[in-house]
């Protein structure tokens, strides 16, 4: 294969339409095909970016097509979409290149269809102004388009947070994220880590949070010395704010319902200096392996990874944790900016349904604490049904819990004056996240 990046990026979109995970595939295939470093970056770089602009992308191959873009084949569809993205979106690839290049892929796969993408695309090439024109008068059809965001989700993040926050959160959504470490504390410090990474060649600069440093440049992080010594984690600063909030002290008992991979697992372990007992339950076997290595690396053995549905309640834990994180399964879309792909494939009904899963797990994650312990809530999610939603409800029927101001525990620039905390990807440059603490007071 002449062209592997392109190919594989076309191979992945497709089966991101199957239900697939973007990163997973990916890794999947750089994997199965050996790819290069270069390869592997450019691949990316055209499916994060071709799902973030997918609907504006689809909008303007239907203004060239006589064939709808919902009747096309997936392979046809995906080959115009990744064309039409390095024309417009990267400044870096010759035109030429990429419709020549479309066009042996396809090839590749449906010869009869390469005469069909071949004269779409130059005749797009001719018509390129077209693609700033969205003639479209209903506002919300015309954001949904302008901003690659399905319109149900748009109506709601209006209805939510009105128009001008939700261009700005629109916007954001769209933005490529920076790389966050955080610094694993029982095997180093911020300025060993700081300096061994500078003396690399890699740009690192502070984060918000104490443990989290930005990088850049830092190609195969996962292949390095330093990941695979266990100096640090990949993680969201917005992520490493739940375990911080939980100020699970040494020694205590922890239970984590819903761990996997252990990212907040570890960091709870890592605040309590490696002394105590974590339970991290998960629903899905395949993932304690990643609890399990993760701790491996980083040189925790206080963490236990048991296979439990957090939604049936477990009488054996009755009263039994200082300290319980619910990081509960959600919609999500807080993470938009690394996994598009999340604005395709869930819907409205979906958040109904997690809503409920949610509020399950937090009344069970009530009857584990100790009087006088707390609780943690959080998600990776905007949505109100899961975040204010499930909380409210959870007070109105525990009241032998109180909610607990959490400033206390946030860095001076995350501070508010409300007891918990919503990260936005437009105000904060962090993952959505949504941290409440509840604390049993009978
Ligand atoms: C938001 S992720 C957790 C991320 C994790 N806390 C971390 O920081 O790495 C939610 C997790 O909940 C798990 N999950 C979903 N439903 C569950 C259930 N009913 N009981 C336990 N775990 C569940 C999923 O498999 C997923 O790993």
């Amino acid at each position: 294969m002449k062209d592997i990046a392109r190919y594989i990026a076309v191979k992945t979109l497709c089966d991101i339409e199957e239900g697939a995970y973007s990163n997973i595939k990916l890794n999947h295939y750089f994997k199965k095909y050996d790819m290069k470093p270069l390869d592997r970056a450019f691949a990316a770089e055209i499916v994060y970016g071709t799902l973030r602009h997918l609907i504006r992308i689809d909008y303007f191959i239907n203004k060239f097509s006589t064939i709808k873009t919902n009747k096309m084949s997936k392979w046809v569809l995906n080959c115009l979409r990744i064309a039409v993205y390095q024309i417009f979106y990267m400044d870096k690839v010759p035109e030429y290149a990429a419709i020549n290049e479309s066009v042996e892929i396809v090839k590749n796969k449906e010869r009869k269809a390469s005469g069909f993408v071949n004269g779409i695309l130059r005749n797009i090439l001719r018509n390129k102004q077209q693609f700033y024109d969205i003639n479209v008068k209903d506002k919300v059809k015309k954001l949904s388009i302008e901003y690659s965001h399905p319109e149900w989700m748009v109506n709601m993040f209006i209805k939510d947070f009105g128009e001008d926050f939700t261009k700005d959160l629109l916007a954001a959504n769209n933005t490529v994220p920076k790389l966050t470490i955080r610094v694993n504390t029982l095997k180093t410090t911020k300025y060993e880590l700081k300096e061994i990474l500078q003396n690399k060649g890699i740009k690192v600069s502070d984060g918000v949070v104490e443990e989290a440093l930005i990088l850049e440049d830092f190609a195969n992080i996962e292949k390095s010395d330093e990941f695979n010594k266990g100096l640090f984690t990949i993680q969201d600063e917005s992520s490493m704010l739940p375990s911080k909030v939980l100020d699970a002290k040494q020694g205590m008992k922890v239970l984590d319902l819903c761990s996997a991979p252990g990212g907040k697992t570890t960091h709870i372990a890592q605040l309590m200096n490696n002394n105590g007992e974590i339970i991290a339950f998960d629903i899905h076997e395949h993932k304690l392996k990643l609890i399990n290595d993760n701790a491996k690396r980083l040189g925790i053995n206080i963490i236990n990874a048991k296979l439990k549905d957090a939604q049936i309640y477990m009488e054996e834990y009755k009263e039994y944790a200082d300290r319980v994180l619910v990081d509960a399964p959600c919609s999500g879309l807080g993470l938009l900016r690394k996994k598009p792909e999340i604005k395709y494939n869930i819907d409205k009904g979906d958040i109904e349904q997690l809503a409920r899963i949610q509020k399950n797990i937090l009344n069970n994650a009530a009857k584990y604490v100790k009087k006088d312990g707390y609780i943690v809530y959080s998600t990776c999610t905007l949505t109100v049904e899961e975040n204010e939603e499930v909380i409210k409800e959870f007070l109105r029927n525990n009241d032998n819990f109180i909610i607990e101001d959490i400033n206390n525990y946030l860095p001076e620039k995350l501070k508010t004056n409300l007891p918990y905390l919503k990260i936005y990807p437009n105000v904060h440059k962090m993952d959505g996240f949504f941290i409440a603490k509840l604390k049993r007071i009978r």
